[in-house]
């Protein structure tokens, strides 16, 4: 049987409920071959990060030449990216090798509230990497950020923002609303036909918020080759994300803000024929 090679291309997180370390343990629960191309470390607890070391562009170039001159890849998932250099190691590679179903999770600002990517490099996310991917999944932060516009927390200007997003050369923008207020937690997808999904789950409380984003971004790359289309990848990448935050409580990992729990969903792993 063949296997879902998922790559992820993102910074480390020691704590292990963000980054590389999330990414990898969710493609894995969803029944895929996780690798992983870094792009930076980070000292990073629950409670925030203290230090990031970036790995230089052509480092990370020298990564992704190597995995990519050989291993068949199914979907990528990217998240941090640290700096400029690095965005276009990246955007370069992708053009060279055209993988096919790349999410692109622009993180710029960890939970905790630290920078994760240089401010000078978000034009670079935005004209090098946007229009390239097939799908961006940015918090309501990062979409102010990459318009250029003032943060806004209601569901009518995140549909408005969405659209723009689209208008900016992105493919699919899915612009989550885990920071809105309220009892549920609602992300909007928007296609290329400009055509809007919504996606609604309860609003778990929790405080093990930590690594949400990339959790959801890595799920909907580890599916995205075995479901039908984006919305169905979606709508099981989501579903999977509010039953690891119901089951963080399980967790005792940190005095911070700890990791949500990256259960197997056997239901989801490949079954062995004959
Ligand atoms: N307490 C919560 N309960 C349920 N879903 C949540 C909760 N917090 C965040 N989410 C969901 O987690 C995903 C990531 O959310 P968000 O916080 O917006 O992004 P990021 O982690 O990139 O800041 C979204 O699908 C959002 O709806
Ligand atoms: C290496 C790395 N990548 C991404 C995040 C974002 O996750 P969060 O927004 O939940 O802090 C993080 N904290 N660390």
């Amino acid at each position: 049987m063949s296997s879902c090679n998922i790559l992820s291309i993102a910074g480390s997180d020691p704590s292990g409920g963000a980054g590389i370390q999330a990414d990898l343990k969710t493609f894995s629960a969803l029944g895929g071959y996780g690798m992983a191309v870094i792009t930076a470390l980070t000292a990073q607890s629950t409670t925030g990060v203290t230090a990031v070391h970036e790995v230089p562009g052509h480092f990370v170039a020298a990564q992704l030449e190597t995995l990519l001159g050989d291993v068949r890849v199914d979907a990528v998932k990217i998240g941090m990216l640290a700096n400029a250099e690095v965005v276009e190691a990246v955007a370069d590679a992708l053009d060279r090798h055209a993988p096919p179903h790349v999410v692109l999770d622009p993180v710029m600002v960890a939970k905790s509230g630290d920078r994760l990517l240089a401010p000078e490099a978000i034009e670079a996310v935005r004209t090098r990497l946007v229009p390239r991917v097939d799908l961006i999944t940015p918090n309501l932060p990062e979409a102010a950020e990459l318009l250029g516009e003032e943060e806004r927390h209601d569901l009518s200007s995140m549909r408005e923002q969405a659209e723009r997003l689209l208008a900016l050369g992105a493919r699919r923008v899915l612009l989550k609303g885990g920071h809105l207020q309220g009892e549920s937690s609602t992300d909007l997808l928007v296609a290329p036909d400009g055509r809007v999904a919504t996606f609604t789950a309860e609003r778990v409380a929790t405080r093990n918020t930590h690594g949400t984003g990339c959790t959801l971004s890595s799920a909907i790359a580890a599916l995205l080759p075995r479901r039908r289309d984006y919305d169905d990848a979606v709508r099981d990448a989501k579903d999977y994300l509010t039953e690891a935050l119901r089951r963080a409580d399980d967790l005792d990992v940190g005095r911070g803000k700890g990791p949500t729990h990256h259960f197997h969903a056997w239901w989801d792993a490949p079954r062995r024929r004959g």
